[in-house]
């Protein structure tokens, strides 16, 4: 499996959206945004309008993440503003299986997100109604924020389950990835890898890109 790299445009300059994310485009596999709504997470972002106009001004797909309360009513209309991948998040939902079905049938792929102090234990068993599992690897609700390693033992539950059960899921990190974190994450056996700081923050976006899926590459497998 080729590793997917999903820059953060909550790294971005908010005043010139649509040509950041441009500015990926080519080099990154998706645009992984970050929906925050000051309830779930103490900040807010961006919501339905600014993606559903977002999605004119680009080819790449989106990765929705919803640190929102009540995803149940708000996610299956990113899925029909044309996001690829919707995520929410596993503290803030009461029926998560239920959602990715809905969030399927709404043509998006469905995620489930498990915020830094959550376990996965309870949730491995939903990974078959799952296209991808994300693993925060900080306390979800803003970029900038130092990788949490420990966060990795995560990472290995739901590799080492996927691989017991023959199962086709794309396991995510989102916080603090790297050039000096990514691999132990690929090592851990994530193949999706979200960036923020480190792709918006970069001389170079397309180049931090390249390297960053140099070294995730190079890496994965290794779990
Ligand atoms: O979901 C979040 C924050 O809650 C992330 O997507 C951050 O936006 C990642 O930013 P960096 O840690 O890569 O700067």
């Amino acid at each position: 499996m080729e590793p997917i790299i999903a820059p953060s445009i909550l790294a971005s300059d908010f005043s010139r959206l649509a040509e950041e994310v441009q500015a990926i485009e080519g080099a990154a596999d998706w645009a992984h945004v970050d929906v925050m709504d000051n309830h779930f997470v103490p900040n807010l972002t961006i919501g339905l309008p600014v993606v559903q106009s977002l999605r004119k001004a680009t080819s790449i797909p989106f990765d929705v993440h919803l640190m929102i309360t009540d995803p149940q009513r708000w996610a299956p209309a990113y899925a029909e503003a044309g996001a690829y991948n919707v995520t929410f998040h596993a503290e803030a939902c009461e029926d998560p299986v239920a959602l990715a079905k809905t969030l399927r049938a709404a043509g998006s792929k469905a995620g489930l997100a498990i915020d830094r102090d959550t376990p996965v234990e309870p949730y491995l068993e939903l990974l078959p109604y799952l296209d991808t599992i994300l693993i925060m690897t900080i306390k979800a609700g803003f970029g900038g924020q130092a990788f949490m390693p420990e966060m990795l033992d995560k990472v290995r539950d739901v590799r080492r389950r996927a691989q017991i059960n023959d199962l086709e899921i794309r396991i995510e990190v989102d916080g603090g990835i790297a050039a000096d974190t990514i691999e132990q994450a690929a090592e851990a056996g994530a193949d999706a890898f979200v960036a923020g700081t480190a792709v918006y923050g970069a001389a170079d976006p397309a180049e931090a890109i390249r390297n960053l899926r140099a070294l995730a590459a190079a890496r994965m497998g290794g779990a």
